[in-house]
């Protein structure tokens, strides 16, 4: 028996999940570009005060959102750990 109720609490979750795609694909593109100035401008792959700041400032825009800032810190923690490998193929690849 169809549950229209859950039906679209799930359809509004599926909209939210191909915004958070198309986010973070935007997110990547960017940091492609990022990694390849890096790449050809000698700089470091990882930047740790760039991310405490970005970490400080994801915290307290989670706590004002009602989100659990350590589950931000973690999912940017996350996102950030694969940018760096991407940078540091880029750079190995030059
Ligand atoms: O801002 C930079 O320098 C980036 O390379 C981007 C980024 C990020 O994904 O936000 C990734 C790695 C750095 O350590 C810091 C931030």
């Amino acid at each position: 028996m169809p549950d229209e109720t859950l039906n679209r609490f799930r359809q509004s979750i599926d909209n939210i999940d191909a915004a958070l795609i198309h986010m973070l694909a935007e997110r990547f593109k960017v940091t492609q570009a990022v990694g390849a100035y890096k790449a050809t401008h000698n700089l470091p792959p990882a930047d740790p005060t760039r991310e405490d700041a970005q970490i400080a400032r994801l915290r307290a825009l989670a706590k004002q959102a009602d989100l659990d800032p350590e589950f931000s810190e973690k999912f940017l923690r996350f996102i950030i750990d694969e940018v760096i490998r991407h940078h540091e193929r880029l750079r190995d690849a030059i």
